[in-house]
């Protein structure tokens, strides 16, 4: 009650001296984004998307009335034995609902923070810190297993840089889209590293950790001009990752989604949705990380060369309110809950440049006590409070960390095996649950989404003489 009661408050304080028609200005994205981000009123869930909502998913085949939504296939999800039921809309969004497994979900939550949110890696938190060689999250993970206090993480800033960028969230720039056409320009514009910002203070790992936003995936991103950095080369994709968009992607019946019929989308230039098996190819991406009461503000991704090339985007975590809208912010946006596990894939010329953003992403939105409904009880899964009991046993083979049957050749084998091999000892579980306890500290207030990108058709070379007029 408390909570709702201050909510109220501020609502009250925040809206006093608003003149009564100043959301008459607001568009209708801006309208969606105010509703789902306020705290007060209580947020109300009637009219948002949630495929795992039986009714909606029985509709097998047909348009769920009066939404677009339409039912395309069940579809085998990562890992073996899992399955989802692919949606589409009519603008290009397919939805993957509970795509990836629980397993698979610990192992890219893993990866996130301890593989890839580090040097050669570009973060948020590169601009403004000195950060350690070995990567905040594991600096963060030796300090929780020391009494000994270790070194400070020190600010970049020195007393002559001025310090135009924060280390919050994501900052907002017009940018042009890329294309085949401009890319020349667009890359001949300068590219200057952020300013470290001077108000930032020595602290430790620990403290930085809630900091982190953003991890950089493949091909280098210039925020400040929201273009890529190409020069500046391409970063590695890490393989799994690759295959598990990949079998999203190679999944999904797409002439369902763009070919005639019942909910498909009029097709458009040359189709390349009927090569996307052989094309599809993701070169960047982004890994993003939300804190409570985070929200990403309305954009549209225009970046990419690859104008209607999938985009694969895989959340983790806490549940968030996803709105999808159209080309201009006129258009008003379904929002749509995303929990842990589901996979969502932005495609196609409408799709890939239509507005979204993510409204809400936090556990307070489930809380009873601000009055919203059960089946929000809890946004985090039951599976990330425990270490997954199932660990790859194969390490040598896998690393530890099979993602997708492409790279398990004996999935099926391999499950067996590590059902009957893994006999755990009491001291094996406890030191699992010790190592899986930062993850799960860390996710209780956390979203991850993994966004996976193709910046370029497949062969094509940034800089090759012909690239302007192919
Ligand atoms: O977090 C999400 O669900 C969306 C992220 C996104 O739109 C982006 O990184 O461009
Ligand atoms: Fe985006």
């Amino acid at each position: 009650m408390a909570t709702l009661k201050k909510a109220r408050r501020q609502h009250i304080r925040t809206t006093k001296n608003r003149k009564n028609d100043v959301d008459a200005t607001w568009t209708p994205f801006r309208a969606a984004e105010k509703k789902y981000k306020a705290r007060y009123p209580p947020l109300d869930l009637t009219g948002v998307l949630d495929l795992t909502r039986e009714e909606t998913t029985t509709r097998v085949g047909t348009s769920s009335e009066g939404t677009g939504i339409y039912t395309l296939a069940t579809v085998p999800g990562v890992f073996y034995g899992y399955s989802s039921t692919a949606h589409s809309f009519d603008t290009g969004l397919v939805l993957l609902p509970s795509f990836v497994s629980p397993q698979v979900q610990h192992t890219l939550v893993r990866w996130a923070l301890r593989d890839h949110a580090r040097h050669p890696n570009e973060t948020n938190l590169d601009a403004h810190y000195v950060l350690p060689p070995e990567g905040l999250w594991n600096a963060h993970l030796a300090s929780l297993s020391t009494d000994t206090q270790l070194p400070l993480i020190v600010p970049k800033a020195s007393e002559c840089t001025t310090g135009t960028s924060t280390a919050g969230p994501r900052a907002l720039t017009a940018n042009d889209a890329a294309s085949k056409t401009n890319l020349l320009s667009l890359q001949a514009l300068p590219k200057p590293p952020p300013d470290p910002s001077p108000t930032v203070h020595a602290c430790t790992p620990s403290e930085l950790v809630p900091k982190l936003r953003w991890a950089n995936i493949g091909w280098s991103y210039h925020w400040g001009t929201k273009q890529y950095d190409f020069p500046k080369g391409r970063g590695h994709v890490d393989a799994r990752l690759r295959d598990l968009c990949r079998h999203a992607v190679n999944s999904v019946p797409w002439e369902k989604v763009f070919g005639e019929g019942e909910g498909s989308v009029e097709g458009w230039g040359d189709d390349d949705w009927r090569t996307w098996n052989e094309t599809y190819d993701p070169d960047a991406g982004i890994v993003n990380f939300y804190q409570t009461k985070d929200t990403l503000m309305a954009h549209v991704d225009r970046s990419e060369v690859c104008a209607t090339s999938p985009l694969v985007s895989i959340s983790l975590g806490n549940a968030a309110i996803f709105l999808i809208g159209g080309l201009t912010r006129d258009v008003e946006p379904v929002p749509i809950l995303l929990r842990s596990g589901d996979v969502i894939i932005m495609s196609g010329p409408a799709c890939r440049r239509a507005y979204h953003a993510d409204a809400h992403i936090h556990p307070l939105f489930h809380d009873e006590r601000i009055g919203v409904p059960r089946i929000l009880d809890n946004t985090l899964p039951e599976h990330f409070s425990y270490p997954h009991e199932q660990p790859c046993t194969r390490t040598a083979e896998h690393g530890g960390d099979c993602v997708t049957e492409c790279e398990c050749k004996n999935a099926d084998l391999h499950g067996a095996t590590a059902a009957s091999a893994f006999h755990p000892d009491a001291a094996a579980v406890m030191a699992e649950a010790k190592a899986w306890e930062p993850y799960r500290s860390y996710l209780k207030n956390a979203r991850i989404n993994v966004n996976v990108r193709q910046v370029f058709p497949k062969g094509f070379v940034p800089g090759a003489s012909d690239h302007h007029d192919r």
